[in-house]
């Protein structure tokens, strides 16, 4: 047993004290799990863009000041009573999609969202109402009920899951977030039929996950719509047959474009960027009838996404999702067995790796278009 249990422990964390600005190196205050939570010491985090979103201020829900972070994998320190689906040592990843088993979400066999707790971590405290962190006297607020940008974190016993221990954990931490999105939303959410012609807007991490989970799914023309030339390269090194710059079309709209490419248009679109003139040009790219448009990008507070009625009327179907419609503990377990299998590409999305205290420059790397993935060491200083 660890000696720190039941104590708190001061550690290292980035904390956004306000929006907007650089992260601050601190040392923290971790307190020890209550009922039914879980310490974890992080090993690893992944930078995620929507850490910079939440830092940026456009986030409705983002408050300060907060431990952000929500890719992480890392060993199970201490639990709090009641926890019983991981023990000290175990190797895990973070969920910030919780699963209870037991709400009426995680009952419904239809989502992956979980009731539980969504209202607390919205506010960024843990289910009690309460923090468990601690900087220079004052209360830190915790992140997507996960907090991975601290050495030590505390999250509810449902927002963790434990894989297997040979998983190298700076790998296990990207499915954390960005590459289970991205394969949940082709295989999970939309289920692309073998044949079906697609269209992924949008070739990061997300992005050219979906074009990954489409091969899985024998898709017919994967099609990846990028501003970034050098996106080309990455979309077929994942998979994708076909690669449009929007920038680079004459007299003809990029739905026009993916409308021509595939015989009256996608049986599915993805977007992947956030943007919501890219979300309408996704939606109008689908097939008459039946093509379905899924919304995996986080958009800033205020904007909004139009269209005429007309392509719902006509068959076309708008829907989203989060975490790619993956339930974390029944469901991530196999997508680390699948990595470790060689069924699942991970290592690749890693373009950059950063120490904790270059977590500002992990900022910076993510921002550039050369990044795919940054992965952050949080053991090693
Ligand atoms: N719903 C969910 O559960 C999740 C949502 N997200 C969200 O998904 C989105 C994608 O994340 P990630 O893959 O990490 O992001 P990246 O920024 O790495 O990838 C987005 C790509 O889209 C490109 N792009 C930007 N504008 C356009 C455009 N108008 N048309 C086509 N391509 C464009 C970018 O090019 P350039 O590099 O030149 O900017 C970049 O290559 C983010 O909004 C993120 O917050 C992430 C994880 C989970
Ligand atoms: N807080 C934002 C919404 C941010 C958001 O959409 N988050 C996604 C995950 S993005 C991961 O990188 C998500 O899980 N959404 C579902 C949820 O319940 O939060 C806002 O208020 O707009
Ligand atoms: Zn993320
Ligand atoms: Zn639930």
């Amino acid at each position: 047993m660890a000696d720190t249990v039941g104590k708190t422990i001061t550690c290292k964390a980035a904390v956004a004290w306000e929006a907007g600005k650089d992260l601050s190196i601190e040392d923290i205050e971790v307190a020890p799990p209550k009922a039914h939570e879980v310490r974890i010491q992080i090993y690893y985090t992944g930078v995620c863009h929507t850490d910079a979103y939440t830092l940026s201020g456009k986030d409705p829900e983002g408050a300060f000041p907060i431990v952000l972070g929500h890719e992480g994998a890392g060993i199970v320190e201490s639990i709090g009573e009641g926890v019983t689906n991981v023990k000290p040592g175990d190797h895990v990843v973070a969920l910030y999609t919780p699963e209870c088993k037991e709400c009426k979400f995680c009952k419904s066999g239809k989502t992956n969202l979980c009731g539980k707790i969504r209202a607390t971590q919205g506010k960024g405290v843990m289910p009690d109402g309460t923090s468990r962190f601690k900087c220079k006297g004052k209360d830190l607020l915790h992140f997507m009920g996960t907090s991975t940008f601290s050495q030590y974190t505390v999250v509810a016993d449902i927002s963790v899951v434990a894989v297997q221990q040979d998983a190298p954990m700076d790998r296990t931490c990207l499915l954390g977030c960005g590459i289970t999105t991205g394969y949940g939303a082709a295989r999970i959410t939309a289920n692309v039929e073998e044949g079906s012609n697609i269209a992924v807007f949008g070739a990061g991490c997300v992005g050219l996950s979906v074009v990954q989970g489409a091969v899985v799914q024998k898709a017919g023309k994967i099609i990846v719509v990028d501003v970034n030339p050098s996106k080309e390269e990455w979309s077929k090194k994942f998979g994708a047959t076909d690669f449009v710059n929007p920038t680079q079309l004459k007299d003809q709209t990029i739905q026009e474009k993916l409308i021509e490419m595939t015989d009256g248009g996608c049986d599915y679109t993805f977007d992947c960027t956030g943007n919501v003139g890219v979300m309408r040009a996704a939606l109008e790219a689908c097939h008459k009838g039946w093509g379905q448009s899924i919304i995996i990008g986080v958009a800033a507070a205020g904007q909004e996404i139009n269209t005429r009625p007309f392509q719902l009327v006509t068959g076309r179907v708008w829907k989203g999702c989060a975490f790619g419609g993956v339930k974390g503990r029944s469901q991530l377990p196999g997508l680390v067995t699948d990595y470790l299998e060689g069924r699942l590409k991970v290592d690749e999305f890693i373009t950059h790796r950063k120490t904790l205290p270059e977590i500002n420059p992990a900022f910076e790397a993510m921002k550039a278009g050369d990044c795919i993935r940054c992965v952050v060491d949080m053991k090693n200083l």
